[in-house]
């Protein structure tokens, strides 16, 4: 490592976060021990396979684990034993109220606690409720002070935020090559350790960005650096349904908002980044972190009515595909839909609310029937209904119309005439605009994409009725 100094480092919870992390620390020539408690993961981690999907991560796993860098475990006395630095990594889903589950970063850290041994520094990575940091620092504290039964000196421990902003399906470049590292803590001499883990990345240069540059480094008080996590998801998920807005405008005047979020992007102060129109956001964390966000304004008597309307505008989006298939039938009980996608996104297994899946479940609650493939996602996800086919073509057989869900690039090759040839109806609906129409029209197949409408739209219909999760019309009138 450079004549660096190796680190010993735990790392607790081996989900799409916590995998990423112990690999990458490996690879830098750390020493890593993951925590999992999930037997079956575990198992499969300790054979050299990830448990999901994430390009590149399995022979990052691999290479490390041969070099003796990077081993699981489900023992917290063995992973935390000689670890300088503990890095909570668990799930932080929201309670039906809005607010953040603590209770699994509370319980790993406890755990934690429990079989420390040494002066160690615990890093909160997961993203946290504001005050949370402070509530696992007081639950750490609480279990050392116990130290029932345990041999003395007990050790000692210092809470450091550090929250990410790696996205799935590009994991390991985003962590290896961030923009920044936020550190949050008031004790300097943990933030300097934790920073030292990161000083490979923080001293290159990384030639992707023009002007190449290195990751800044800040460090701040722990609930500033709780904040730069939800703001950075919060302000992510305001440019998308930002432009999805704008592309539902477009749609009413003829213009084309791919053309527009370009022109737009080449604003240095706008960026291009997260100007795509379609289906909307979704995963696991935009719209957790939102909801977050805005219960804590509203437990301090704020109503964040910018950050509400990013949300209904997302919700709203899904409509946007069964208005334009409204357009093309009269309605949609007993018609053949054909699915391209189902994963959030691109490059992952991960279907936490995914807005194709969402999608599906508004076509099942209206009567259509669910054709979808998927590159990764091979089995149905927690809808009932939704046929997954092994094969890109079949989604077409006896289609009446055929919807793009999800970007990948796979779909990109795909033939549109053999698509034409297998479907009852010629209906195809780029719900990501990542096609040429010509190029689909050309096959006999009309082109419907989000906000490129070839001259004005109807106009906008307040009274249309779009079912909700559970199938219940919603009317907003
Ligand atoms: N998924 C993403 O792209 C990103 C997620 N985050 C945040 O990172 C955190 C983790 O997210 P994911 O990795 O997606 O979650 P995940 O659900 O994929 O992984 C969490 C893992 O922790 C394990 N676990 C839970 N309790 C444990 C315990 N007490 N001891 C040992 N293992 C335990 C679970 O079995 C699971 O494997 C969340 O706070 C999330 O908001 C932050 C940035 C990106
Ligand atoms: O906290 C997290 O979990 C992570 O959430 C997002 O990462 P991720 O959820 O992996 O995915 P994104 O690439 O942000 O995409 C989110 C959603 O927005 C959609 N999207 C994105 C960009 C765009 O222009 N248009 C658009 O519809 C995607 O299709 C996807 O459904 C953030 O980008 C990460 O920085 C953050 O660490």
């Amino acid at each position: 490592m450079n004549g660096r100094e190796r680190i010993s480092v735990a790392v607790v919870g081996s989900g799409y976060v916590g995998t990423v992390v112990a690999a990458c620390f490996a690879s830098l020539g750390h020493s890593v021990v993951g925590i999992e408690n999930d037997p079956a993961k575990l198992a499969q981690l300790r054979a050299g396979r990830i448990p999901f999907h994430e390009p590149g991560l399995e022979d990052l796993l691999n290479s490390c684990s041969r070099d003796g860098r990077l081993r699981f475990t489900a023992n917290y006395d063995d992973g935390v034993a000689n670890a300088d630095v503990v890095f909570l990594c668990v799930g932080t889903p929201i309670l039906p109220d809005g607010t953040v589950d603590m209770s699994a970063i509370t319980n790993a850290a406890r755990s934690v606690a429990s079989a420390i041994r040494r002066a160690v520094i615990v890093v909160s990575k997961s993203t946290i409720t504001i005050g949370g940091a402070r509530l696992i620092e007081a639950v750490i504290r609480d279990e050392l002070d116990r130290g029932d039964g345990r041999p003395a000196p007990l050790g000692s421990a210092v809470l450091v935020h550090n929250p990410e902003f790696l996205r799935e399906g590009s994991a390991i470049a985003d962590f290896l090559h961030p923009d920044r590292v936020i550190l949050g803590g008031d004790d300097p001499q943990a933030l300097e350790r934790v920073s030292e883990l990161y000083r490979p990345i923080l001293q290159q240069c990384f030639a992707g960005g023009i002007p190449a540059r290195r990751p800044a480094l800040m460090c701040v008080d722990v609930t500033t650096a709780e904040m730069m996590k939800y703001a950075s998801n919060a302000f992510l998920a305001a440019k998308v349904s930002f432009i999805n807005e704008l592309a539902n405008v477009c749609d009413l005047v003829g213009a084309d908002v791919k053309v527009l979020a370009t022109g737009m992007g080449l604003d240095r102060r706008i960026a291009p980044e997260f100007l795509s129109a379609g289906l909307g956001w979704g995963g696991s964390c935009l719209g957790k972190d939102l909801s977050a966000l805005i219960a804590t304004a509203r437990d301090g008597g704020y109503e964040p009515s910018l950050l509400t309307a990013v949300v209904q505008v997302n919700a709203q989006q899904q409509e946007v595909v069964l208005r334009k298939l409204g357009m093309h039938f009269s309605d949609l009980q007993g018609r053949r839909i054909g699915l391209l996608g189902l994963t959030f996104k691109p490059d992952t297994d991960d279907l936490r609310d995914s807005p194709a899946v969402e999608l599906a479940r508004r076509l099942l609650a209206l009567g259509a029937e669910v054709i979808a493939y998927d590159p990764v996602a091979t089995e149905a996800p927690a809808v009932t209904g939704i046929a997954i086919v092994g094969d890109l073509y079949q989604v077409a057989d006896g289609a009446d119309a055929v919807v793009l869900a999800t970007d990948w690039p796979d779909f990109l090759r795909l033939d549109p005439a053999k698509l034409r040839i297998r479907m009852r109806g010629n209906v195809f609906v780029d719900g990501r605009n990542v096609f040429d129409g010509g190029a689909i029209e050309s096959a006999g197949l009309k082109y419907v994409a989000v906000g490129r409408s070839a001259g004005p739209q109807a106009t906008w219909d307040s009274d249309f009725e779009a079912p909700t999760f559970d199938g219940k019309p919603t009317s907003r009138h």
